[in-house]
């Protein structure tokens, strides 16, 4: 990730030239005898400074892209630490507030350097954004605040220092700036959710990821969910946090796939959202019916950050993805001028394949409301480490709803709504209702009474109507037995 160029220094004649003038023990008396001593100890610092200097001096280049597709985490970990060491020798400063947050960012201009200092090594950075049209492609898949202006820089810093620190530098100052980088991110985080868009309106070509502030109120507080199965799944997401050296150690990605499955308005996204906000992960919406091409979807995928988590919604119908063997045989019979496929294939591997590999704290979530429609390749195991099945709500879930939408808690519906609240238990369990419907109910009125009272209604008439469907479906199933 980083590359070391040592400095070439002044030519070799003038070097041999200072170092036998120094020598002379000739010209070392006539020193002494003509000047006085302050003046003798500067002119030997200067000659020391043109020519001793540059020679020990090496420089580390931190490329964005070092090779050309993945981002160079050491890049952003300087570029977060750089804002907080600049000081009254910079000159020029870039500011921005792309995304409504409250702090304003603050980074350096192309060209400016500046000074730090890490166990008294003395440290000389510079910011350095080369124009270059290969870049193109990777800036288009940036978030707007890594975007440099012209959207086609090489952007890169330089540090340097005295050679002798080469080690200290390396294996302490480097991991030294990750970590503060991390802290710093960690405090100021603003949660980001990134869609597709964004490019065609800059008037150029391909798919690129847009970000807004994800100010998403779902908590696993808020959310409707059995007890036990929320608490698996804070404990999954927990485990998965802390085992950085377990996935090291048997060699797997430090990734983690979920599959979150149920019928409409039983809390999928909801769970993303409380998901997000319990990891303090951004979250990068997928839309793959706006993806044409396996090519597409791979530069969208390195352009994911770290600490994110990678939804595809409704997996089963957002795209009609072919399966592996029509893939092949399609493919096959396609001439090379053709747009290849999105395929399923081409999904599966990058999410198991180089994507994984090529970062850290990733979580992969599809949803679907159809999970019997899934391909078999999504449902093997070791894809998708957890199927969660989100369902009709619950009197569990309905004791939560209350406590959000109207503020009584468990022991005041027992105190002052004890009738209505036995009814509520015995309608909800066979009507088939979502919590996104109880949460609709509780909306139209403030007056928990009243509230409580048109759900009781709600739910009777429900349970009608699906006792209803149940008897017809069993007649009709009796008539076909016939
Ligand atoms: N389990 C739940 N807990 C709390 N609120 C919920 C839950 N399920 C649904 N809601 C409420 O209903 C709304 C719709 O739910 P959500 O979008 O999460 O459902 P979904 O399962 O993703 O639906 P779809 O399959 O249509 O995408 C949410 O904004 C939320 O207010
Ligand atoms: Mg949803």
């Amino acid at each position: 990730m980083i590359s070391v160029t040592e400095m070439m220094g002044s030519p070799a004649s003038l070097f041999s030239a200072y170092a036998s003038i120094m020598a002379s023990t000739m010209f070392r008396s006539i020193l002494n005898d003509l000047l006085p001593k302050p003046v003798r100890s500067f002119l030997v610092n200067v000659f020391h400074y043109l020519f001793k200097c540059k020679t020990n001096k090496l420089t580390l280049v931190i490329d964005e892209f070092p090779n050309g597709l993945a981002r160079n985490q050491i890049f952003d970990a300087v570029e977060v630490y750089m804002s907080t060491r600049i000081g009254p020798n910079v000159d020029r400063l870039k500011i921005d507030n792309c995304s409504n947050e409250k702090r304003i960012n603050i980074r350096l201009e192309k060209n400016e350097k500046l000074t730090d200092s890490y166990q008294g090594i003395e440290l000389d950075w510079k910011f350095l954004s080369v124009e270059q049209e290969s870049n193109r492609r990777h800036q288009r898949n940036l978030p707007p605040w890594q975007a440099s202006d012209d959207g086609n820089a090489r952007r890169s810093f330089e540090l340097k220092f005295e050679k002798r620190h080469k080690e200290t530098i390396l294996t302490s100052y480097m991991p030294f700036i990750q970590g503060r980088a991390k802290e710093l991110k960690k405090k100021e985080r603003v949660l980001k959710m990134y869609t597709l868009g964004g490019l065609r309106s800059r008037g150029s070509y391909g798919v690129s990821w847009d970000a807004i502030n994800l100010d998403h109120p779902s908590t696993f507080a808020t959310l409707a969910m059995e007890a036990e199965q929320k608490t698996a799944v804070m404990a999954d997401l927990d485990r998965f946090l802390s085992r950085k050296e377990f996935y090291k150690r048997v060699g797997r990605a430090w990734k983690r796939g979920y599959l979150l499955y149920g019928p409409p308005g039983t809390g999928k996204s909801s769970l993303v959202a409380a998901m997000a906000n319990y990891l303090k992960f951004d979250v990068y919406d997928l839309q793959l019916s706006n993806v044409a091409a396996d090519s597409d979807l791979r530069d969208l995928l390195l352009g994911i950050g770290n600490q994110s988590i990678l939804v595809i919604e409704d997996i089963d119908c957002s795209i009609d993805l072919p399966d592996r063997l029509r893939a092949g045989e399609e493919s096959s019979r396609k001439n090379s001028n053709t747009r290849p496929l999105l395929t399923l294939s081409g999904i599966l591997n990058f999410i198991d394949g180089l994507w994984s590999t090529c970062g850290d704290q990733r979580v992969i979530i599809f949803t679907t409301n159809h999970v019997e429609k899934l391909d078999p390749a999504l449902l093997r195991p070791g894809r998708m480490d957890m199927h969660i099945h989100m369902s009709y709500c619950s009197f569990h879930g309905f004791k939560i709803l209350a406590e959000n939408y109207l503020g009584i808690s468990e022991a005041d519906l027992v105190r002052c709504h004890a009738g209505v609240l036995a009814e509520i238990e015995s309608l909800i369990a066979g009507s088939e209702v979502t919590p996104a419907e109880v949460a609709e109910e509780f909306m139209k009125s403030e007056d928990p009474h009243v509230t409580l009272d048109g759900l009781v209604k709600f739910l009777s008439n429900r349970k009608t109507k699906t006792k209803k469907t149940e008897e017809n479906g069993g007649m009709v199933r009796a008539e076909r037995g016939k």
